[in-house]
């Protein structure tokens, strides 16, 4: 069947535009007075919100309670007002109606009849009343008769397509499986835009089981290219955050995404779904304060994933820990010198390592045991009686002697550096930085392994983040420091108010003469002092759930989601792992698109250290995106990657077969721009991906930006160009209309993953795949 679906039963489909038979325009003319109804009250709901926000906004003064309650209601009318908003585009796509007579309209939001009974006017497509919309098939209607999709544009109904689910009947070619069969076929087939859509108005039953899945536990769902993995775990994202509000909105919901522009792919699903509060980021944004932009080739991220990292990690701290092979001498002012000997030094690290505490946590045990042995050594002197009698010191002159001994810089700056207080970067830079310190924490490593590890520090790479956060975990937060840190915002924020009291003491007679007819006013230097000042701004300062989660290595959350699962490496699990203390998981991937070296090919290998056997495995088999004649090929190149395995069945199949074509080498890059030239001519308003070996980026990028100027190329090119080249691992999770694959066998040459990466590069398309072959 062309440009159709590969083959549905019991549903009887009638789809109209205006002027289209069987639905009649007088329904139009019906759903289009209900649609404008609802707008209406969207209209009216955004104008309540809008006015309680700015009122709240003007508001002043009050108890601490009544202005922490102000601020929740800030934010609260804010993010209303953001909804709103965000559900102008498709607000009502679907009818049910039902045996009993009903008629519920679905749709992005609950929508409620504020004047009558408070009956529902449109219903959330996540509240359990919609389901039926996704799930009635005409052999379990679920007491559905119709099932209506409303298609629109603006506020414009342009068109309703109808199932009525009628088992007598039925036809033998519909497709039972699918549900609003003509709606996603649009879907399928519209072109692409450079970002992801929502799928909301098409959901079908696999997909809907597994957004729907409860929230405890660790799910994991398996899927072939163009599953709707992404889709889903976005919508899943947005149906936990309505139906566990409470729980999730303080613990917040984070989901991770292979890279920066696989990010910005997905950015607009979620708003346009009214969901704003998921903190989306990349495993190179896990570590507050560091921003890991710097690359590096694949075999040092392979390694630094790998879990021995941790042994050689907890050895880099302990290599810290230092014993002198001499005694070390300690000079003071107007004092013999102090020794320290190398036994002494040992039973102090040996009795701060015994307290279990992570090494920054562990150093006042080590100070407290040396500064007790230099005591004894300065009594010793002071106190000794001549007379041979016992020391004539007592306690409380020790406990002063200590006390000075902790003080003096000399004895700090050996303390510092016996057992230095470290930073999670500065560790992991004096490890790279330094072979020998490398050396000795990693022995088990090959030569080859360690020099892979060693570098100059200058800015940090995306596998360095989970080493961080095992580092920070190793080194424990020193309270000192962070005291010190919080004392130093405190001050920088009492200067900042003194500052603000002294603008506004000095416009005061101003605001006075302005406002005054005599009575008594109170200026804000009358109300504040500095100290109130800053009190009032730490509470003015409340962060939304994701924002206070990013600042916050230790944050755990409340469920995470993990796109593209596959490609995290041991390390990375480690970190999400330590955010997510419950388990509450969703986990998407396909262990055959595996393009990290770290990555894995085994979710029961991911999963049993953390969760033994108490994880469920969902599988989706359909393919959405890629159409059966492109998934033919890619299908040979699976069977290469592991002969058991299956790729997904394509929902659907255009007529167009793949093209395949050899090349002369030195015609790669004419060739690629005639053939990029002739696809993009057969695009109305679609998108061309070019994917290309790494190593051929920057060769043929420049040739294809030159003859097509509007192509985009780079590290993170911009997907809303019509035709954009990227690597595999830049499309990886992507989607374009048509797909140009250059050089292949280079592809494959490029990685030990190669295969996969292929297996990826082949299913990127939704229409049309062309392969260009440099012959050898
Ligand atoms: N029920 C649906 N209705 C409409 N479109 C859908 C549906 N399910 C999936 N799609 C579309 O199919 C395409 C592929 O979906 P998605 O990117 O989520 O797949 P994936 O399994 O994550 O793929 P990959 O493994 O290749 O990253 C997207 O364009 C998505 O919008």
């Amino acid at each position: 069947m062309r440009d159709g679906l590969s083959s549905n039963s019991g549903v009887v489909q009638h789809s109209g535009g205006p002027g289209d038979s069987p639905i009649h325009d007088d329904e139009i003319g019906q759903e289009q007075e209900y649609v404008s109804m609802l707008y209406g009250r969207l209209d009216a709901l955004r104008e309540q919100a809008t006015h309680r926000l700015a009122e709240q906004l003007r508001a002043t003064g009050g108890t601490l309670q009544a202005r922490s309650q102000r601020d929740s209601a800030v934010r609260m009318y804010g993010e209303q007002v953001e909804q709103y908003s965000a559900v102008e585009q498709g607000l009502c796509f679907g009818r049910l109606d039902t045996d009993d007579g009903g008629r519920h309209y679905i749709g992005r939001i609950g929508i409620f009849d504020s004047d009558g009974d408070y009956d529902p006017l449109l219903i959330d497509w996540r509240a359990p009343a919609a389901r039926a919309f996704y799930l009635a098939t005409a052999a379990n209607p679920q007491g559905v008769h119709r099932r209506r999709h409303l298609r629109t544009r603006q506020r414009k109904v342009t068109g309703l397509n109808d199932e009525v689910l009628d088992i007598a009947a039925a036809s033998p070619t519909a497709h039972e499986e699918l549900t609003g069969e003509a709606a996603l076929l649009a879907a399928l087939t519209a072109g692409r835009t450079g970002r992801m859509r929502d799928i909301v108005e098409t959901i079908q039953a696999e997909q809907d089981t597994v957004i729907r899945a409860e929230l405890p536990g660790t799910l994991v769902v398996q899927g072939g290219p163009g599953t709707g993995k992404t889709a889903v775990a976005l919508h899943r994202a947005a149906y936990l955050l309505y139906t566990h509000r409470r729980e999730l909105a303080t613990r917040g919901v984070l989901l991770v995404g292979p890279n920066a522009t696989f990010l910005r792919y997905i950015s607009q699903v979620l708003p346009a779904l009214a969901e704003t509060g998921v903190l989306l980021r990349t495993q190179a944004d896990l570590f507050p304060g560091v921003t890991a932009r710097r690359t590096e080739g694949a075999e040092a991220a392979a390694l630094k994933g790998r879990a021995v990292l941790v042994e050689v990690l907890a050895a880099a701290v302990r290599d810290r820990q230092w014993v002198p092979d001499e005694p070390l001498e300690i000079e003071q002012p107007q004092r013999e010198i102090l020794v320290l000997h190398p036994e002494t030094v040992r039973a102090a690290r040996d009795r701060a390592r015994r307290s279990g505490r992570p090494h920054n946590l562990a150093r006042a045990v080590f100070d407290v045991e040396l500064v007790h042995a230099l005591a004894a050594q300065v009594a010793e002197r002071i106190g000794a009686d001549p007379l041979g009698g016992e020391n004539l010191l007592e306690e409380a002159d020790l406990a002063e002697i200590r006390r000075e001994l902790r003080d003096d810089p000399e004895v700090r700056a050996t303390l510092d550096h016996l057992w230095p207080l470290l930073t999670p970067q500065q560790l992991l830079a004096d490890l790279y930085a330094d072979p020998a310190r490398i050396a000795t924490a990693a022995p088990m490593l090959t030569e080859a392994e360690q020099a892979l590890l060693h570098r100059q520090p200058s800015g940090w790479t995306p596998a360095d983040v989970p080493l961080l956060d095992e580092a920070a975990e190793l080194l424990g937060e020193d309270d000192r420091a962070a005291a010190a840190r919080r004392e130093r915002l405190r001050t920088l924020q009492r200067e900042y108010a003194e500052g603000v009291l002294e603008i506004a003491r000095g416009s005061r007679s101003i605001d006075v003469e302005d406002e005054a007819d005599g009575g008594e006013i109170l200026g804000v230097t009358d109300l504040l002092d500095a100290d109130r000042m800053v009190e009032r701004q730490e509470e003015g300062d409340r962060l939304t759930t994701a924002q206070r989660a990013a600042a916050d290595r230790s944050w755990a959350f409340g469920h995470i989601i993990v796109d593209e699962a596959q490609e995290l490496s041991p390390m990375a699990w480690r970190l999400l792992m330590r955010r997510c203390p419950s388990r509450s998981m969703t986990i998407v991937g396909d262990v055959a698109q595996t393009g990290a070296l770290a990555g894995t090919a085994s979710w029961a290998e991911v999963l049993e250290p953390y969760v033994a056997r108490r994880w469920r495995l969902t599988e989706l088999a359909v393919s959405y995106r890629t159409p059966a004649e492109i998934m033919a090929v890619a299908a040979e190149v699976l069977a290469q990657i592991d002969p058991t395995l299956r790729p997904p069945r394509s929902v659907r199949s255009t007529g167009v077969p793949p093209i395949d074509r050899s090349v002369a080498p030195e015609r790669l890059a004419a060739e690629l721009v005639d053939a990029a030239t002739a696809t993009a001519a057969t695009l109305t308003d679609g998108r061309l991906g070019v994917i290309v070996p790494a190593a051929r980026v920057a060769d043929l990028g420049p040739a294809l930006a030159d003859a097509i100027p509007e192509a985009t190329v780079g590290d993170q090119p911009d997907l809303k160009g019509r035709t954009v080249l990227l690597t595999v691992a830049q499309a990886k999770g992507l989607e374009f209309d048509a797909v140009l694959v250059v050089d292949p066998d280079g592809i494959v040459a490029e990685s030990p993953r190669g295969r996969n990466d292929l297996y990826v590069a082949l299913t990127r398309a939704t229409q049309r795949l062309t392969v260009l072959r440099p012959t050898s």
